[in-house]
């Protein structure tokens, strides 16, 4: 090779090029970038003949040789103060959640004594202050018992006070019905929520009670108010909506909310169903969990991922009624729906708590992790693919700023436990109990032999990032829909949401969870081996 061949740029792909150059155009280079322009110098070193160089080049190998651990270095000093900032970030957004509860726990007290001292009535009420008033004192109540019993519904998440002023009609609604849950205990409905007990006594590390048993949701107040979220344009769809909402307004006296379409057709039906209540606009949704007792679906997944999209917050229990193909999530059969919802809104019933990711993506330009725009909330999966290009999508992976793996194939997937029998289970990936904390990591389609799928821990966040090197960008998708791209330089930040979707079990999680791999997917189905045949003696 000539000494003017190591000029040009014909061993290199012409987007490493480029990407060199641009990197010096705006002088700020991120500890990727820097790892990539490392890499490119070693092997632009390694492809230089040495042998027959003269002095000039061995000279400029050794220049590069430095500029190489200078860019290594600096890469190092990137990320350790990267992982520095995210973590002082972290202490200081869980030191701002504890303010806001211990605000807001004062603010409850000091009104709930006021009012106390006024007289009230503790049933239940119509209007807004005394629903919130209610809600104050179960509260205050269920904070002195969900240390003992589990979770309860009237756990408040952000501050109702300023909410309800912004709030509109959804606020003049009925009040939530109240619902305790709790753990089974050996088989039985018990009444303690089991931790996981970590002992330490005498130098010995012994783990008692598990907390993942079968949770069952006990209403302490009668549902009121039931939304209705149907499949479009399927007329048994709308044949079963229609006798579903006549039942529940005129035997169950209860409210019915249903989407602004459904409404309609509802309407060209019979001007009767005036009393079924919607909203006007979009904004209204993000009250929606205040005012919900219960959702039910008709449809078939998809539908049940619709509605738990509807939550950007706590989610209601959901009752998934199947009208779609296969059903994995929607255990409920139409056909007795009646004696189904009678038997739900009786209570209690089993539940299985679906837990949810939280994705954020990051611009290459945004200044910090943390300047993210609108996060998305998946109950299946996030997808990271190639889109429509027909390069290798190109994915650095981190596990809590731990180097994970480098994705050369058509993507990866992002899966919840619930996802594991979607897109996860057609990658590769295992299929995992619902009620299991964790996040799947699923290769698509890798170029490698040995590149198989992960389960990692629930409390990690995974960064997705497209490196400078890429030669394309890649596509990243939420439960199959809201396309984002993915510049060179952007990433996606995923870690596990706090706000699971509760749907409703037909018998508990296990035996729905295996019912639907058995009918589903007819796992494992092979026909018996006759008794006659050779024996072992
Ligand atoms: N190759 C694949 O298997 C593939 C490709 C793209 C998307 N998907 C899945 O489709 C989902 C979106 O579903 P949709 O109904 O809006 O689109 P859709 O109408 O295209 O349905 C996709 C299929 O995935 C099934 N499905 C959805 N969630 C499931 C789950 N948790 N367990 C088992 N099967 C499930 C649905 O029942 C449906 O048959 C995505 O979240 C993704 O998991 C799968
Ligand atoms: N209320 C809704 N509004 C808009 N889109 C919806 C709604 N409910 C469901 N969808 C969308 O309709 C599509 C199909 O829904 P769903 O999966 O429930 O039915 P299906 O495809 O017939 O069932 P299966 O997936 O079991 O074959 C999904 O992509 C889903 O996101």
């Amino acid at each position: 090779m000539s000494p003017s061949k190591l000029d040009s740029t014909a061993s290199f792909g012409p987007e490493e090029a480029s990407v060199s150059c641009s990197r010096s155009e705006n002088g700020s280079a991120d500890s990727l970038s820097l790892f990539h322009s490392e890499k490119a110098v070693e092997e632009l070193l390694q492809q230089t003949p040495v042998a027959g160089m003269d002095e000039h080049l061995m000279e400029f190998s050794e220049a590069l040789r430095t500029v190489a651990k200078a860019l290594r270095r600096a890469a190092e000093g990137k990320a350790s103060a990267q992982a520095e900032a995210a973590e002082w970030k972290r202490r200081y957004e869980l030191e701002r959640t504890r303010n806001i509860q211990m605000e807001r726990k004062a603010r409850m007290a000091e009104r709930l004594s006021a009012e106390k001292k006024g007289g009230i009535d503790c049933g239940r009420v119509k209007n807004s202050d005394s629903q919130s008033m209610l809600q104050n004192e179960s509260n205050e109540h269920s904070e002195k018992i969900c240390m003992k019993n589990g979770i309860w519904s009237h756990e408040v998440l952000y501050d109702r006070e300023s909410d309800s002023n912004s709030n509109t009609d959804l606020n003049k609604m009925t009040n939530k019905a109240s619902f305790k849950l709790s753990w089974w205990c050996n088989g039985e409905n018990g009444d303690q929520h089991k931790h996981d007990i970590v002992s330490f006594e005498k130098g010995d590390i012994t783990t008692a009670e598990r907390s993942s048993k079968q949770i069952s949701l006990k209403w302490e107040s009668d549902p009121q108010t039931v939304l209705i979220l149907t499949k479009p344009n399927s007329v048994s769809v709308q044949i079963l909506c229609i006798q579903m909402v006549r039942w529940l307004k005129e035997k169950k006296k209860l409210n019915v909310y249903v989407e602004p379409r459904v409404r309609t057709e509802l309407l060209a039906e019979s001007s009767n169903f005036n009393y079924v209540q919607t909203w006007k606009d979009d904004s209204e949704i993000t009250h929606l969990h205040m005012n919900i007792d219960l959702v039910i679906t008709l449809g078939g997944d998809g539908t049940v991922l619709w509605a738990a999209s509807m939550f950007k917050g706590p989610v209601p229990p959901i009752v998934p009624f199947s009208l779609g193909s296969l059903g994995f999530m929607t255990p409920f059969h139409s056909e007795h729906f009646k004696e189904c919802l009678d038997s739900v809104l009786r209570g209690p019933i089993s539940i299985t708590l679906r837990h949810r990711l939280l994705c954020r993506v990051v611009r290459d330009a945004a200044k910090n992790e943390y300047e993210t725009e609108e996060p998305f909330l998946v109950l299946n999966e996030v997808t990271i693919d190639r889109g429509i290009s027909s390069y290798l999508t190109n994915l650095e992976c981190y596990c809590d700023n731990s180097f994970v793996t480098c994705v050369q194939g058509d993507g990866l997937i992002l899966s919840t436990t619930s996802g594991s029998t979607a897109y996860s289970l057609a990658a590769g990936g295992s299929m995992v109990h619902p009620q299991v904390p964790g996040i799947l990591f699923t290769p698509i389609c890798p170029h490698s032999l040995s590149f198989r799928p992960l389960i990692l821990p629930e409390h990690v966040t995974v960064r997705i990032a497209v490196p400078f090197n890429s030669r394309s960008p890649a596509w990243a998708s939420f439960d199959g829909k809201d396309r984002k791209l993915l510049a060179a330089g952007d990433a996606l930040l995923c870690s596990m949401a706090p706000w699971p979707v509760p749907t409703a079990c037909q018998v508990d999680s296990t035996n729905d969870f295996l019912r639907s791999i058995h009918d589903g997917l007819h796992w494992n189905l092979r026909k018996t081996q006759s008794f006659d045949g050779p024996r072992e003696i």
